[in-house]
């Protein structure tokens, strides 16, 4: 799904318009309506609703909001905020309407002195600016917005399309921003909604469909895009019927050290339980019998060292010569002994394919940053956002944090992968991806190691390391959503993950 940007909604409007056809009234009263089927369906009569609308269009559609809870034998009043002399046409002709239907609905403020004493119960409805809005709101509307906060502990608030204060493809950080309980967008995802930062503005979110002209969604190209199933339908390949285990490929995981041999399990155990052909994983001795017990289906080999690895360049007796290794995943519970770096710098010498590199393996590239550019390109890097820190530096907020990936992930050209809510995944094209799908159940340790086990199973069967990438974050999430499905989000473990990550491909 693509992330258009506040001119390409507007444009895709003006598309749709034109091309349905369909009037501009007609559309607002689309978009009005889906929100008031969505009031509906959550809320009954009894509530009083406030509808703060704005003399844009965003405020045209809380005046039809407003309208239609009326039609509907709701109690609805719309605070229409005059902080502009001139209101859209739409507005204008909304406001007519109402006041011809439900004069009594209406009320005026001038002045935040105006701002009215709402009854216990009531829904607030914040229609003041949507994508028309151009920078940080100041002056008295900025205290509107802080009146409406105050609300928000003991009302429910709902923005239409963005909460207001909320820029759609800038940051809005130390901006006033309405914080909203439940956020119902039209039609398509905003970049801000992404972001970290706005997670208290936008609260739930809810896109919903209004039928913008799909020629116009199909044909414009955008940089920022949201993961669907769709999309993974088109990247994911199901086996040969003739398939053998080298058709899918031998994977080499090197992690693990004394005490956290158990990061290595877990990407092991995600690793064969994303259909890998062969996998070797590569511990220090303290980890050989756990893992050769905890994953019996993986070979193991070791490093001469007893706590910590030391030299994975070289390859033992009877094991494949690194080359011959179709994916490495390196890094989960490795640490940053100084002989594991010196190690880690040799294997970035000899291997020269895509390999997915994570947790330690990333540290030590921060502490030796010459590192950076002799990473394979393609390889895939997943850093948290400690970790991209580390590696890149701080930002001032999260849009400039996601400029500062692209521009890597082009400079480098790996697949950069900022894990968190809605990871992003920067492609060396420039490209930005966002994974749907996730939880906060799986804010709880182990549950990147299980990543990157399935980000090498995936490279090592074949997939390309864009295709690799966002199936693989797409396809932990799920599992991680299954998990919690069946679990709770609390109960789930890293572990969890990994046992649902068979039903996550049958839902593919
Ligand atoms: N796209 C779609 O598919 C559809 C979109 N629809 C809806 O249209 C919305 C967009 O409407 P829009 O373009 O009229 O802009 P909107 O958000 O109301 O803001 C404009 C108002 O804000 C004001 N203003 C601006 N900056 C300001 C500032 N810094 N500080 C203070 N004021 C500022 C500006 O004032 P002015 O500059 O005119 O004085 C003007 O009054 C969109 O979000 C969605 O809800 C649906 O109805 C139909 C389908
Ligand atoms: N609130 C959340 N919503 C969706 N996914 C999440 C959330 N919190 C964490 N995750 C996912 O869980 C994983 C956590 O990885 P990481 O921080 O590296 O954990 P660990 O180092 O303990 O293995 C990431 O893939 C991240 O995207
Ligand atoms: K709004």
């Amino acid at each position: 799904m693509k992330i258009f940007t506040a001119t390409q909604i507007r444009e895709a409007d003006a598309y749709t318009i034109q091309h349905e056809p369909v009037s501009s009234l007609q559309l607002m009263e689309r978009a009005a309506n889906a929100c008031a089927q969505w009031l509906f369906r959550h809320f009954e009569a009894d509530r009083p609703f406030y509808i703060f609308c704005g003399m844009g269009n965003n405020g045209g559609d809380g005046l039809v909001i407003t309208r239609l809870l009326h039609d509907k034998g709701y109690n609805a009043t719309a605070c229409i905020i005059h902080h502009s002399t001139k209101a859209s046409p739409d507005h204008t002709a909304n406001r007519e309407a109402l006041e011809q239907q439900y004069p009594q609905s209406i009320y005026d403020i001038h002045a935040l002195a105006d701002f009215p004493t709402l009854p216990a119960g009531s829904i607030v409805i914040d229609a003041l600016f949507g994508t028309g809005l151009r920078s940080a709101v100041e002056g008295w509307m900025a205290g509107l917005i802080h009146r409406i906060n105050d609300l928000q502990a003991r009302h429910t608030v709902i923005a239409i399309d963005l909460p207001s204060g909320l820029l759609a493809d800038a940051s809005s950080a130390r901006m006033p921003v309405v914080n909203a309980h439940h956020t119902l967008s039209f039609e398509v995802y905003k970049l801000a909604f992404m972001m970290p930062e706005n997670a208290a503005r936008v609260g739930q979110l809810h896109i919903l469909p209004i039928g913008l002209h799909p020629d116009y969604m199909a044909r414009t190209p955008t940089r920022f895009h949201v993961t669907d199933a769709h999309m993974m339908r088109t990247i994911y390949q199901p086996r040969q019927p003739f398939a053998h285990k080298g058709t899918y490929g031998h994977a080499l995981l090197i992690a693990g050290s004394y005490g956290k041999i158990g990061a290595a399990v877990l990407s092991a155990k995600a690793c064969l339980h994303s259909g890998v052909g062969l996998l070797t994983c590569y511990v220090p001795q303290c980890g050989y019998q756990i893992m050769q017990i905890s994953a019996p289906a993986a070979m193991c080999i070791t490093d001469p060292q007893e706590t910590h690895s030391s030299h994975f360049h070289e390859t033992q007796p009877h094991t494949p010569a690194l080359h011959q290794f179709r994916a490495i995943g390196i890094g989960p519970g490795l640490g940053t002994a100084t002989p594991t770096a010196k190690a880690l710098e040799l294997l970035l010498d000899q291997y020269r394919q895509p390999m997915v590199i994570d947790a330690d393996a990333l540290n030590i590239i921060a502490a030796y940053p010459f590192l950076l550019s002799r990473i394979p390109h393609g390889s895939v890097l997943t850093p948290h956002p400690k970790e991209f820190e580390r590696l890149f530096g701080s930002t001032e907020n999260d849009f400039a944090r996601l400029e500062l990936l692209s521009e890597q992930a082009i400079n480098l050209q790996l697949y950069l992968l900022l894990k968190g809510r809605f990871t992003a995944i920067a492609c060396p094209d420039g490209s930005v991806y966002f994974n749907s799908t996730g939880n906060p159940g799986m804010a709880t340790g182990g549950s990147g190691d299980v990543l990157t086990g399935i980000l090498t199973a995936l490279l090592a069967q074949g997939y390309a390391p864009k295709a690799a990438v966002l199936l693989g974050a797409y396809l932990h999430g799920l599992a991680g959503d299954i998990a919690a499905a069946r679990m709770s989000q609390e109960a789930m473990t890293a572990e969890s993950i990994i046992d649902c990550l068979g039903p996550a491909f049958l839902q593919l």
